[in-house]
């Protein structure tokens, strides 16, 4: 609304004044009149004197209206078209003559519409429509206006025709189809403007079968229109209908031509600028084509592309004294930015949809083409809820990655955002380490005697990660706040990303964090908020634009220039999708080693792998730490009371977990030298235990399968399945099993659905002492603090995670645990 609110302000005011000069011309002109009218003797000073206000007025109409804008169209162009630096504020329209010998321009604000209203057969209407249209088109900067058209004829336009190759404008539309669907288009837009492109609705001629809904729909979007960029240029408009909202009418249809108040301004009490007034002609269509073959070629060229912010050699560079590398172009030339001692972290804000993602997939292709992976390591956290980083990890169809990637997490995970945080925390202290043994206190120096990359962090939707005030979050925040506040002496860097980046305040309000670790704030269209409240820079982006500053986000006296802040063009990179795709291959053929990065993705079932490692102790297996490396979450098997392990939930989860144990111990024991007995006593485990028994005795191990089952008396192996299902007591002697069968090789796994029965069957305590491990899946929160005596326990059960006990080592972590190929996710 104050967006509104301003815009509308900033028309009037420029309405105003273009008002207030014809005000003055008229005022002059009247006063001549009188002048004259009275015979009076200085005649000849009052002419010299009405001249001289012309003159006055010619000249300040020109200031409005420079170069193509207000210049005579039918003499040598007045300036390369496509050239201009700002959006045009005004259009001439014609000259005003108060005098048979003196003129000034007549100008109009592009922020209103423009009506011209003439009989059928008299040209000068479109003509003076081709004269505006091409003045609008010549003074943008190229590429920077769209043009729709409607014209009955099909053949008001025909000059302008290079623009449609340059997708600067579409073939007219000719029916009322076709103006519909141009109106829906013009709607859209109004809705969502770019800020990026001015859009011009050129109406030369309307189609016959038009109704007046389309009349009401094109009225609608003259008074939607201020503020968003969409200018109508209008011909023909219906001498019944009521005006267009905000229009200055040039009507031709009386003798003298006449031209009326702006709208929001006033020329004086007739409504009209009281002066003749001529209107401009059809400019030569010969410079119509050329401006806009010039146009359309400047255009072709003309966004940044994703190459331009690339090295002609890939990895070329040293990141010793920082990272560098161009995010975009600021006044048409490449900007580079950097990761270094004084800019080590960059936070980067803007409003859903906003670019961020592309924004920072940008940076990554340059900083991993200029850089090779011994100068730099990436890990990319992506909390936004899109696949934003996908394209850098091997998917089906493609099996290449990112060399510099060490982790990549495509579906976000707050524990996988801590293990990322704890490896950088444990690097950090390392290198912290190295330095101090080196006796050096900056990364560059530490660099001369080794090789070491500096380790850029990505975070997209950071505000994910510290939110809440759990132990997580809590963890996360300070883990992050070390980083940020000690990583730029490291090498270690930052680039945190969100659509509301006020969360990052709270890191840096605490005094010892310091504004100044986030010196860099690149502001994306609705990234205010990562600038300073008092800067407005980003109140006007569009898609593909940023506002980088350098200070902090601090903006400066009104006015003032800033030379620590700047205004960034950026490349979509998929605009050509094959360029992204080619240097990624580029990059991965080029890759050191075969080693990928680490990919998690937080819905995605773990699976048992094949190989297993070889240990002195044999282990079950049962699922992947969330570590960076997701490594194997183990339970030891040695000989110690209690070495057993219950599964607990009625999550189907808990049968695949005892099949993943079952199976990882038979591929460590050679054939014959165990003895599984498996257990089903729920009808619903039948298939997988039927699977389960085939396969370990196919693999030539000793299998009994039974509902009354007895325990091995050495080295062997019991799985019940569902035991809180079995009628009495299941297992014969259980407590004394749980206790003394490990130093017998015999140990026990059992899926009990619930605690109660789980208890009863182990000894009559809420946590038996007799079962060192637990893997809890749908455990109740509360039931699960109990379970483990820990009432700040905070485990969630929720979908594809476990959380894994091991009461000897007194480890409690959250895994995801092995899911039977199939099982969805
Ligand atoms: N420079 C650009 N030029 C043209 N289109 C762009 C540009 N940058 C981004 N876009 C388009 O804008 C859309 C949104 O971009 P992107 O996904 O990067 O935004 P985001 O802010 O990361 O979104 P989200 O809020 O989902 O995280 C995409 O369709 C993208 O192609």
């Amino acid at each position: 609304m104050p967006e509104e609110v301003s815009t509308v302000a900033r028309l009037r005011t420029s309405i105003e004044r273009a008002a207030a000069l014809h005000r003055q011309a008229t005022a002059a002109a009247d006063a001549a009149e009188r002048d004259l009218d009275r015979q009076c003797p200085e005649k000849v000073d009052a002419d010299a004197a009405q001249r001289g206000i012309v003159a006055d007025l010619a000249s300040a109409a020109a200031r409005l209206v420079p170069g193509w804008l207000g210049a005579p169209l039918d003499v040598a162009p007045p300036a390369v078209p496509g050239a201009g630096a700002q959006r045009p504020t005004h259009v001439r329209i014609g000259v005003a003559r108060p005098l048979d010998d003196a003129e000034f321009p007549v100008i109009v604000p592009t922020g209103g519409h423009l009506a011209i209203d003439a009989e059928p057969a008299d040209d000068r209407a479109i003509g003076l429509l081709r004269s505006v249209l091409l003045r609008l088109v010549a003074a943008h900067p190229a590429g920077t206006v769209r043009v729709r058209a409607i014209d009955r004829s099909g053949t008001a336009l025909v000059a302008f025709q290079a623009l449609i190759p340059a997708g600067l404008m579409r073939e007219p539309a000719i029916n009322d189809v076709g103006l519909r669907a141009v109106l829906s288009e013009a709607e859209q837009w109004v809705r969502q403007p770019s800020r990026r492109y001015a859009l011009l609705l050129v109406i030369a001629s309307l189609p016959g079968s038009v109704d007046d809904s389309d009349l009401a729909r094109i009225a609608a979007l003259a008074e939607q229109a201020p503020g968003t960029g969409l200018q109508l240029i209008v011909a023909g408009w219906p001498a019944g209908a009521p005006p267009l909202p905000y229009r200055t009418l040039v009507s031709l249809r009386r003798r003298y031509p006449l031209v009326t108040d702006p709208p929001g301004g006033s020329f004086g009490a007739s409504g009209s600028l009281d002066v003749p007034v001529v209107p401009d002609p059809d400019p030569p269509a010969a410079i119509v084509r050329s401006v806009c073959e010039r146009i359309a070629a400047h255009t072709e060229s003309g966004g940044p592309a994703l190459t331009e912010l690339l090295p002609d050699q890939l990895w070329q560079e040293s990141s010793a004294d920082g990272l560098a590398v161009i995010i975009g172009r600021a006044g048409g030339n490449p900007l580079t930015l950097r990761l270094s001692d004084l800019t080590p972290h960059w936070m980067v804000g803007g409003r859903e949809k906003s670019g961020k993602t592309t924004f920072i997939v940008n940076v990554l292709y340059g900083l991993s083409t200029r850089y090779g992976p011994d100068q730099l390591t990436l890990y990319l956290l992506d909390f936004s809820g899109g696949a934003g980083f996908e394209e850098f990890v091997p998917t089906g169809g493609e099996p290449s990655w990112l060399p510099h990637a060490r982790a990549v997490c495509v579906e976000a995970d707050r524990d996988y955002g801590r293990a990322v945080l704890r490896e950088l925390e444990t690097e950090l202290a390392d290198r912290a380490g190295r330095c101090e043994d080196a006796g050096v206190d900056r990364f560059a120096d530490l660099r001369k005697g080794t090789e070491l990359p500096r380790i850029v962090c990505v975070i997209d939707e950071f505000p994910a990660l510290l939110r809440g005030n759990d132990a997580l979050a809590r963890e996360c925040f300070a883990l992050v706040e070390s980083l940020v506040r000690r990583g730029r002496s490291y090498g270690i860097h930052l680039v945190l990303a969100s659509e509301s980046a006020r969360t990052v305040e709270s890191l840096y309000a605490k005094r010892d964090a310091g504004a100044g670790q986030f010196p860099v704030r690149i502001a994306l269209p609705g990234g205010s908020d990562a600038l300073d409240p008092l800067n407005q820079a980003a109140d006007q982006l569009g898609l593909g634009e940023a506002i980088v500053n350098t200070a902090g986000g601090l903006g400066g006296p009104a006015g003032a220039s800033r030379a620590h802040e700047r205004r960034v063009e950026f490349p979509d990179p998929y605009a050509e999708p094959e360029i992204p795709a080619t240097v990624r291959y580029k990059l991965w053929e080029k890759r050191p080693d075969d080693r990928s990065p680490w990919v998690f993705r937080a819905g995605t079932r773990a699976q048992l792998p094949a190989v297993l490692p070889v240990t002195t102790v044999r282990s079950v297996y049962l699922g992947r730490r969330i570590d960076v490396p997701l490594s194997l979450a183990d339970f030891p098997l040695e000989d110690t009371p209690g070495r057993h392990l219950a599964v607990l939930g009625p999550s189907e989860l808990g049968a695949d977990l005892l099949d993943a144990a079952a199976r990882s111990l038979a591929a460590q024991h050679r054939p014959g030298t165990a003895h599984f007995v498996i257990a089903p006593f729920v009808a619903a485990v039948e298939p997988l235990t039927s699977r389960l028994t085939a396969d370990l005795t196919e693999a030539g191990h000793q299998v009994t399968v039974s509902t009354s089952p007895q325990c091995p008396e050495r080295d062997g192996y019991l799985f019940g399945f569902g035991l809180d299902s079995a009628p009495g007591q299941a297992v014969p002697d259980l407590p004394d099993v749980l206790r003394n069968g490990p130093k017998r090789g015999i140990h026990v796994f059992g899926w009990w659905r619930g605690l109660r029965r789980f208890a009863e069957d182990t000894g009559g305590q809420a946590a038996p002492a007799d079962v060192a491990g637990l893997a809890l899946l749908n455990v109740p929160a509360a039931d699960a603090a109990v379970l483990l005596g820990d009432p700040n326990l905070g485990w969630q059960p929720r979908p594809n995670r476990a959380l894994l006990h091991d009461r000897d080592t007194g480890r409690t972590e959250v895994i995801i645990p092995f899911a039977q190929p199939g099982r969805p996710a």
